[in-house]
């Protein structure tokens, strides 16, 4: 606390303080930049020291199939709980956790940087979402449709897809749920993010705006706010928000509604910060891989089913979880596209199918479901589930951020 003194030098010499103390600060100031230099140093030849061991751990795994194979979210996700468990402050978990991502990110990336395809443009929430799971030494690549995601990945021309699969308000997105009816694509990892929405505009006030463009989702999670302070305003909804931002930077008398990241990439102003209506308003992605991946520890499965027909099918189907004691987070029943009122069950439960409960479960379910598919066996989200994860911004409805 000390060394905060010098910053008020002139103020300290004004009211009488002796030119002793004056040189005391400023000799601790030193010491204390003294002591933050001798650190760094040996951050930096610690974190080069450990970038050397992740090129010995490529060395060891050999010529593997491809990058895909060096990419271990498993590790990854017991790396990054034992920040948590390690930290004592000052900073939050969130910002350890940060510099850890993008030290593993940069570590991985001499091994074998990623490609990683996402639902784009530039700027979307998909986006920010890829840089949370992976940190910024990937090769992120747009696409134009949760589709097109799927199909780089199952043609190999990316190592791993980010798609978003629910939010907590919107519900699941359908689309990707059934984009897995017909392809053999392995959930690997899952991500969550708090989703802020933000008011980028040119226009100075409130007043001055007259369109607001984003995408339906983000104009619905907004509803009350533009209700309360847009009520004239004409609402246009586009395929994406970050196609709003693109669109406001041409535009005075406009403004986007999307994340802070749109607003950096498309080099916007937030009139309004957090202006979404719930204030715990989350998204979960999927990452997209082609293989199964050992246990972390804490772990999700997600399964497609289809069960038999007739009375107490799904009873059936469900009982050997309960019998097990395998805890069942989510069930969603989507048409199988097989025949008019077949559905199919998306089943997520805790665990991984390497652990002796999670196996036998499954094997029941097998001899009694039509058809069974792992989707993924994946660590739980960690960096998501921390309480402030966008990092600080302003309360709902606040003054303007920026
Ligand atoms: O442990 C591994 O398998 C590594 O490749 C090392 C490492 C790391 O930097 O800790 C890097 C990339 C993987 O995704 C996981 C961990």
């Amino acid at each position: 606390m000390r060394w905060i003194w010098t910053q008020f030098l002139p103020w300290s010499t004004s009211c009488g303080i002796s030119s002793n103390a004056v040189a005391e600060k400023t000799l601790n100031l030193e010491a204390v930049r003294e002591r933050i230099d001798a650190l760094d140093q040996q951050i930096q030849v610690l974190i080069a020291e450990r970038a050397g061991l992740a090129q010995d751990v490529r060395r060891v795994k050999g010529d593997l199939a491809g990058p895909a194979a060096y990419y271990r979210p498993d590790r990854e996700a017991q790396v990054l709980r034992r920040v948590i468990e390690r930290n004592d402050g000052p900073l939050s978990d969130t910002v350890m956790l940060r510099l850890f991502r993008e030290i593993m990110s940069a570590c991985l990336a001499q091994q074998e940087p990623l490609r990683v395809a996402y639902l784009g443009p530039e700027g979307t929430f998909t986006q920010q979402a890829v840089y949370r799971q992976f940190g910024h030494s990937v090769n992120a690549i747009a696409q134009p449709s949760i589709e097109d995601v799927f199909l780089q990945v199952q043609a190999g021309e990316v190592d791993f897809g980010v798609v978003p699969v629910e939010n907590s308000s919107q519900g699941i997105v359908s689309h990707t749920l059934d984009m897995f009816l017909h392809s053999e694509i392995k959930i690997t990892a899952e991500v969550e993010l708090r989703i802020h929405q933000h008011l980028l505009t040119r226009a100075r006030r409130l007043g001055e705006i007259e369109r607001v463009y984003a995408h339906s989702q983000s104009l619905s999670q907004c509803k009350h706010w533009l209700a309360a302070h847009l009520p004239e305003a004409e609402l246009i909804a586009l395929s994406s928000n970050a196609e709003a931002a693109r669109r406001v930077r041409t535009q005075p008398d406009a403004a986007a509604i999307a994340g802070r990241h749109a607003a950096e990439v498309y080099g916007l102003p937030v009139l309004f910060g957090n202006i979404e209506d719930h204030v715990d308003n989350t998204t979960r992605f999927l990452v997209l891989g082609s293989e199964l991946l050992p246990a972390s520890g804490e772990d999700k499965t997600t399964l497609l089913v289809a069960g038999s027909d007739g009375p107490g099918a799904l009873f059936r189907l469900l009982e050997p979880l309960a019998r097990h004691g395998v805890n069942m987070k989510r069930i969603e029943s989507r048409p199988s596209r097989q025949g008019r009122w077949d559905y199919v069950f998306f089943i997520d439960v805790e665990g991984h199918i390497e652990e002796a409960a999670v196996a036998e479960a499954l094997a029941e379910l097998q001899s009694e479901a039509r058809m069974v598919k792992i989707l993924g066996s994946y660590p739980r989200a960690v960096l998501g589930r921390m309480p402030e994860a966008e990092g600080a911004s302003p309360s709902p409805g606040a003054a303007p951020a920026a």
